[in-house]
């Protein structure tokens, strides 16, 4: 049996979780770097969270700056089982407006600046990405969206985007002709280093504008964007304390493996493993390591 404690990165607007009891703050270091924030750790109900502020209480992170490797090995340090990202996104498609709660199951990645594995030289790991989300963790985000009376829209395409600048309008069209739903700057390479380190993950994306494509909506702004950010910011705050609340104690194995990502995912022979590397690997890839 597996202890669940739940993680939750909080994006643009979400800079710490209200209701969260006993917090202290937890000087974790990482071989990998500086996490974007002090992870907090503390309780709803019996649930033990970890919060990490992706990016950083005033926004002092742009997404290609955020640290992804050190923020996920901290987390897996710090216990995390189930890892749900709190993010805002534009959409594509007309349905999917301002203020609208999108379960993501899918990433295109097309990011460029960004350290996106724990391994290489002297570990080589091939995890699957084909399913980037756990179902078990989503099912759970969607029951306490709906326990909380918030519409939330279940599966949806994430492309995920350099930034910092917005898409250009050929871009965007694009997306959308490729049939995204939604995009952001950074559930990539998040939702792989997850897999990565076995941690269950999901994510919940928060529509703020439309992107430049639509017709009759101006092109994306901050202003804009924080303006409908503050106005879903209590509502994600709220399904992460419902999720929180009905959390099982154990960590739900997940179906489709992403808890055990490492099984079969390192062809590195033993005697070819680079000690250093190991070395950082000792959090992520302890497991599997351990009993090799
Ligand atoms: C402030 S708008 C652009 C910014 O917001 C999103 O970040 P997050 O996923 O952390 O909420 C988007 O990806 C951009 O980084
Ligand atoms: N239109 C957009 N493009 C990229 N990231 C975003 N985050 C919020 N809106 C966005």
């Amino acid at each position: 049996m597996t202890k669940a404690v739940l993680g939750i990165i909080g994006g643009s607007g979400i800079y710490d979780l209200p209701g969260l009891e006993g917090v202290e703050e937890i000087d974790i270091r990482s071989p990998w770097g500086t996490p974007s924030s002090r992870l907090k750790r503390g309780r709803i109900g019996t649930t033990e969270i970890v919060f990490l502020s992706r990016h950083d209480v005033g926004h002092r992170l742009s997404p290609t700056d955020i640290d992804y490797r050190a923020n996920i090995d901290c987390l897996k340090r710090a216990g995390v089982t189930d890892l749900v990202s709190l993010s805002a996104c534009g959409s594509f498609k007309e349905e999917l407006a301002p203020g609208t709660f999108v379960l993501v199951d899918q990433f295109v990645d097309r990011t460029t600046r960004r350290a996106s594995s724990f391994f290489g030289r002297g570990c080589v790991a091939h995890v699957s990405m084909a399913h980037p989300v756990a179902p078990k963790l989503v099912e759970r985000v969607a029951a306490a969206a709906a326990a909380e009376g918030i519409a939330a829209v279940k599966g949806g395409t994430y492309v995920c985007m350099e930034g910092p600048q917005f898409s250009t309008l050929a871009e965007s069209l694009s997306y959308k002709a490729a049939g995204y739903d939604v995009i952001g700057m950074t559930n990539m390479p998040e939702a792989k280093l997850a897999r990565e380190a076995e941690i269950s993950y999901a994510s919940v994306c928060m529509v703020t504008d439309y992107d430049c494509w639509h017709p009759d909506h101006d092109a994306v702004t901050v202003t804009d964007i924080i303006r409908v950010l503050t106005e879903n910011a209590e509502k994600a705050k709220r399904l992460a304390g419902r999720l929180a609340r009905d959390f099982p104690a154990e960590h739900e194995r997940c179906p489709i493996g992403s808890d055990r990502a490492l099984d079969h995912a390192i062809i590195t022979a033993p005697d070819a493993r680079d000690p250093l590397l190991l070395g950082k690997l000792d959090a992520v890839a302890g497991r599997v390591l351990k009993s090799a």
